[in-house]
């Protein structure tokens, strides 16, 4: 892959079930670019960021190129009820980032989580769930971050976390890819992927 693309998807199409929901996409992202995938309910946002991260090999045809290392925050939280804040934001990390305690508590105060470390999950809100995995924000030693639909559920002040968090990883030549029915407030040129269903060829501006 050139040092210049992060990702690169050639030939691609997304299939559910039966079901065609784009193709023919040929789409690049380069270190330091900042992306939205866009598209009306259902037009396969979620579908093609799950697929490319891994989570649907079953529905993706053609070849992609991607390092390793990415970050994949999904749309739901996928924390567990019955472990603590800090437990759940241990187990998102899992092997493949090497965090001390001292990082992981640095994180959940940075979300807003300081007095909530110990507090197990279903004592939480939705919004605080959705910030044990926002945490992983402030640890991600990842070149490519995937955000799918980062503000569910989020506060005015959660949304300028998530705001800075995505300013700083794409000013450091990071590249960060997110789908958001909202508007995001950022000083970056956003590109734009946009999905028009119906198997059809995206847009790409
Ligand atoms: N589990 C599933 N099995 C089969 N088809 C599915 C499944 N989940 C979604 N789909 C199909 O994929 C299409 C795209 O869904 P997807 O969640 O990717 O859309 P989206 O663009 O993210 O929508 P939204 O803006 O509503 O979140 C849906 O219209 C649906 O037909």
């Amino acid at each position: 892959m050139s040092q210049a693309y992060l990702l690169q998807c050639a030939d691609l199409a997304v299939v559910r079930g039966t079901r065609c929901l784009l193709s023919q996409l040929n789409w690049q992202v380069k270190a330091g670019e900042l992306w939205q995938i866009k598209g009306d309910n259902g037009a396969g946002k979620t579908s093609l960021m799950r697929a490319i991260a891994g989570l649907a090999p079953q529905s993706l045809e053609g070849s992609l190129d991607l390092p390793s290392d990415f970050l994949f925050l999904g749309h739901k939280t996928g924390v567990k009820s019955d472990f603590t804040a800090l437990e759940n934001l241990r187990l998102h990390l899992g092997h493949t980032q090497n965090c001390d305690d001292r990082s992981l508590h640095d994180a959940l105060d940075e979300v807003g989580l300081g007095d909530y470390h110990d507090e197990y999950a279903y004592r939480l809100s939705a919004g605080q769930q959705r910030r044990i995995a926002l945490a992983q924000l402030f640890l991600a030693k990842s070149s490519l971050w995937f955000l799918d639909e980062p503000l569910t559920a989020i506060d005015v002040d959660g949304v300028a976390i998530i705001e800075a968090c995505i300013e700083r990883q794409v000013r450091s030549g990071g590249s960060v890819v997110y789908t958001s029915h909202q508007s995001l407030k950022l000083e970056l040129s956003t590109r734009t992927l946009h999905l028009r269903g119906r198997g059809q060829v995206p847009d790409v501006s």
